[in-house]
């Protein structure tokens, strides 16, 4: 497959363990391939009858599932796990061309979705109450539930794996679950609904709605609907939640960003530079825990600009598809107008740019309509600039130098987010200091933006709360049944 060649002729929802066309509509969206610009399919947002239809369809599924033992559930998720393996390039590739980020990314973020269904398969058969001896040889004990119909709603940045964060724990706690992806992405969830189905799910279990904000608050306030969990904007995320309380239904919330990176001067540089790279860069810097501002100690201020602007200026850009490339376009046009208007604000706040922040037009014809542009580092950066305190999402990175640990604390939890933060340093005492006064949900030690599944992921403050990945998700996406057995006989009050 190459880039301007692919076009979605299938239906894009699935419900009942088939694409299906939505039963009614809320509007149209175009879907788009940001590296050319061209349109990739034109779909309808479900309205509320559809949705009304996939949750019926996960209902009927959900009786099924449930019954099934852990080990059931997580043979079949393994099998999910198995094709997601064999088929991983051709689900990177769809990610890359809706997505834009680049093909060798691409198949890590696949190889992490497989490995997540594998880990949740592998908690499947563990998940069991406790048992508790009362008097008189009465007793209790405790059964863990799944939730019922449990929502996800996406963001367009991790598409496919933001899909089976939400999923693989769901499903194996014994939940169905109807997914909504970001309209600017909706093809590769479908990929991953028929890899369910093939792996042996009840039909329904799985079921995909496309749209925008109406498709997704008919979900949210939808009766027979458990549980919400989202990932997008702090925005959204405050509607999701108002929405959610009509129902008392629990949320986990993944929010957005504007994460602290604090590099000591008693740190490998090498290294150092190489992870505010990392934390800045991937996906086009479209990452919610991205490190964009970068506090560096004084004494190695000018060498380590030096170095992150030269392998900055090195970045690769251009068509996704290609195995060479490390940096593709960013999500759609207005998105890269906000990017560089955030640029062109700092500049005027009196930030200097230090490399790129302006369009790349690649040579090959049919990339002049992408959404390109040069990767950015801003220097001279203050505090209370625009640039350093909003969520850009894209790839921009603000040096901030400071001279002792106690300053930069203070300015590094000065935010009304709080997702990730991280720390470079060879003092290990330091390294935990720190560490423990951050806060941020997610902390880095000596390197920045890696996701072991093993490792909860989510935020503290305003960048959301619940988590994904790691067992501690099993508690979000299941309940607990108190029993209590009675040996003898009643002793009334009356
Ligand atoms: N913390 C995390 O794990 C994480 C991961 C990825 C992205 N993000 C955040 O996501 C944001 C970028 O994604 P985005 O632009 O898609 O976010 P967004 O908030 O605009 O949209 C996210 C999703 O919510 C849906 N939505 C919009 N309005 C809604 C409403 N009123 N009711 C129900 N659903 C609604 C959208 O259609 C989309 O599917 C950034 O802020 C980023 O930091 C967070």
């Amino acid at each position: 497959m190459s880039t301007g060649s692919f076009t979605v002729s299938q239906p894009l929802n699935y419900r009942g363990g088939k694409r299906v066309q939505p039963a009614d509509g809320s509007g149209t969206e175009e879907a788009y391939e940001p590296a050319t610009g061209r349109v990739i399919a034109t779909f309808q947002c479900s309205g509320e009858k559809e949705v009304d239809l996939a949750v019926q369809s996960a209902k009927a599924a959900f009786k099924i599932w449930r019954k099934k033992s852990g080990m059931e559930r997580s043979r079949i998720l393994l099998e999910a796990a198995r094709i997601i393996r064999e088929r991983r390039d051709e689900i990177a590739t769809v990610e890359t061309i809706n997505n834009g980020k680049s093909i060798f990314e691409a198949g890590f973020d696949i190889d992490i979705s497989w490995q997540c269904l594998e880990y949740y398969a592998g908690l499947a058969g563990s998940m069991a109450g406790e048992h508790v001896q009362l008097p008189g040889g009465s007793f209790g004990y405790t059964i863990r539930e799944p939730l019922g119909v449990c929502v996800g709603i996406g963001a367009w940045n991790y598409p496919f794996q933001i899909a089976v964060w939400k999923s693989a724990p769901a499903l194996a706690c014994g939940n169905a679950m109807i997914f909504k992806p970001s309209p600017f992405t909706p093809v590769s969830v479908v990929l991953l609904a028929e890899i369910y189905t093939e792996a042996g799910v009840p039909p329904g279990l799985f079921n995909v709605v496309q749209g925008g904000a109406a498709t997704g608050q008919f979900l949210c306030q939808h009766r027979d609907v458990a549980k919400v969990s989202f990932t997008g904007s702090v925005p959204t995320g405050k509607k999701i939640m108002e929405l959610s309380s009509q129902g008392i239904k629990p949320v986990t919330l993944e929010l957005g960003g504007k994460s602290p990176l604090i590099i000591f001067s008693d740190c490998d540089i090498e290294n150092a530079v190489k992870g505010a790279m990392m934390a800045n860069f991937l996906t086009q810097g479209e990452v919610c825990c991205n490190g964009t501002r970068v506090f560096v100690q004084r004494e190695i201020l000018d060498k380590f600009t030096e170095e992150v602007v030269k392998q900055t200026q090195k970045i690769k850009i251009g068509d996704p598809l290609l195995e060479n490339t490390r940096m593709g376009p960013l999500i759609n046009r207005s998105h890269l107008q906000r990017v560089l208007g955030f640029i062109e604000q700092g500049k005027k706040q009196g930030a200097k740019v230090l490399c790129g922040g302006d369009l790349y037009i690649p040579e090959d014809p049919k990339l002049k309509d992408g959404y390109y542009m040069k990767p950015c580092i801003l220097g001279n950066c203050k505090d209370d600039m625009t640039c350093v305190k909003e969520e850009i999402f894209g790839p921009v990175m603000s040096i901030l130098p400071f001279d002792t640990e106690t300053e930069v604390l203070e300015r590094a939890n000065d935010t009304t987010f709080g997702l990730a933060a991280g720390v470079f340093t060879k003092d290990i005492q330091r390294a935990h200091r720190v560490v423990a006064e951050l806060q941020a949900g997610v902390c880095y030690i000596n390197n920045y933006n890696v996701s072991p599944v093993e490792l909860p992921f989510g935020g503290y403050k305003m960048s959301g709360f619940g988590r994904e990945n790691g067992r501690v998700t099993i508690e979000y996406y299941s309940q607990l049944k108190t029993v209590c057995v009675e040996m003898g006989d009643v002793e009334s009050v009356f």
